[in-house]
């Protein structure tokens, strides 16, 4: 794609991820292989990015800028990198938690940066939480970061394909907790920011939800659980009430057919693991995770760290392509919003 250079360009913030993992390797070769209708910068070590370039054979022109407001737009092959050191020279496919500070530190130059107007967007590749979380502090995901330094109330999961959107009402929680979560005031936190971003983000004038059961068969009338009953249906009932088009509860196993799919906007998980193995199986490697709900525009790849593949040559970087196309979209989106 070329750019027209006459035109401000929204600033794409992209931080490295895992430096251990496909980060860096996707970061490259996506940058390499086009160009984007963005100015985009780089959160992360340069030397990471040439020891990576080296390591795959690549070459990229890797620059190392002060501040964001520099980054001219972008070319294919450069790189522009606003420098953050690393604790130790990381190892394609070998964790190090000295590393998990630099980590954080990217997310947090990022989200800091958004905030205060010196991005449009961020772009997130893939972190590592276990290896975050054995640093001390709780890192469950992007997500749950990035509400709590934008000290957003709710946010919402949503990722999406060419042929679908699904989104979460809860995120990283273990399974055992998701019953509990699911809560008149979180389903409806969730789908009222899930209806107004697919509203205000994607211009969905009167989004069509279909809304998940948790148990199977949506309880089979409380034979086979009481949340449908007790909780999800009588919340659906109220938002309603509100104009919200929804559908559902829905037995999740057939939810996600084209009888529902093709007459509906977004498909509404209750869980991770309801919603995230369909939406993967459709479209793996080239859908978008896009945080809803945040004062910040933030979208990230489909998949993680993949550290078996880091330094090989082999990651996809599909997911990145339309992760950083989606966030020039909603920038974009916005800057005509604010006019
Ligand atoms: N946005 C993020 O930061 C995400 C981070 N993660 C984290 O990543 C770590 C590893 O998670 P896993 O469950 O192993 O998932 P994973 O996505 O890293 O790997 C699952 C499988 O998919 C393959 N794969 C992943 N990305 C690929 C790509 N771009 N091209 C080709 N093959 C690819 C891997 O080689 C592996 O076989 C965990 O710590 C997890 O929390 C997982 C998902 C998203
Ligand atoms: N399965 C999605 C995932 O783990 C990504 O989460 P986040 O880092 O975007 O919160």
């Amino acid at each position: 794609m070329v750019s027209d250079t006459t035109k401000p360009l929204p600033i794409i913030a992209i931080t490295s991820g895992e430096p251990a993992g496909i980060g860096p390797d996707i970061i490259i070769s996506a940058l390499s292989e086009q160009a984007f209708p963005a100015r985009l910068v780089v959160l992360a070590d340069p030397e990471l990015l040439k020891s990576r370039a080296k390591t795959l054979g690549l070459t990229a022109n890797i620059i190392s800028i002060e501040q964001a407001c520099d980054t001219p737009f972008h070319k294919k092959g450069d790189i522009f990198v606003l420098p953050i050191q690393q604790a130790i020279k990381s190892t394609a496919g070998i964790l190090d938690i000295a590393n998990s500070p630099y980590v954080l530190e990217t997310l947090r130059q990022a989200g800091e940066g958004c905030i205060h107007g010196e991005f449009d967007a961020i772009v997130t590749p893939p972190v590592h939480k276990g290896i975050l979380c054995e640093t001390g502090v709780h890192f469950s995901g992007h997500t749950e970061f990035f509400q709590a330094q934008c000290q957003s109330p709710h946010v919402v999961m949503m990722l999406a394909t060419e042929v679908m959107k699904v989104a979460l009402v809860t995120t990283h929680l273990p399974l055992k907790d998701v019953s509990s979560a699911i809560t008149e005031q979180s389903i409806s936190l969730v789908i009222r920011a899930l209806n107004k971003d697919l509203q205000e983000k994607f211009a969905i004038k009167q989004p069509r939800i279909l809304v998940c059961g948790l148990n199977p068969h949506a309880g089979e009338d409380g034979h086979l659980g009481k949340e449908e009953i007790d909780v999800i249906i009588p919340t659906l009932d109220k938002l309603r009430q509100e104009g919200l088009d929804l559908i559902g509860p829905l037995p999740a196993d057939t939810l996600f057919t084209p009888k529902y799919l093709d007459n509906a906007d977004c498909a509404l998980a209750m869980y991770h693991d309801q919603g995230l193995p369909v939406l993967k199986y459709s479209g793996f490697g080239n859908a978008v995770n896009i945080t809803l709900g945040l004062p910040i525009i933030r979208t990230s790849v489909d998949h993680g760290t993949a550290i078996d593949l880091a330094g090989t040559g082999k990651a996809n970087n599909g997911s990145l392509k339309v992760a950083i196309q989606h966030a020039i979209n909603m920038a974009n989106n916005a800057k005509k919003f604010s006019t």
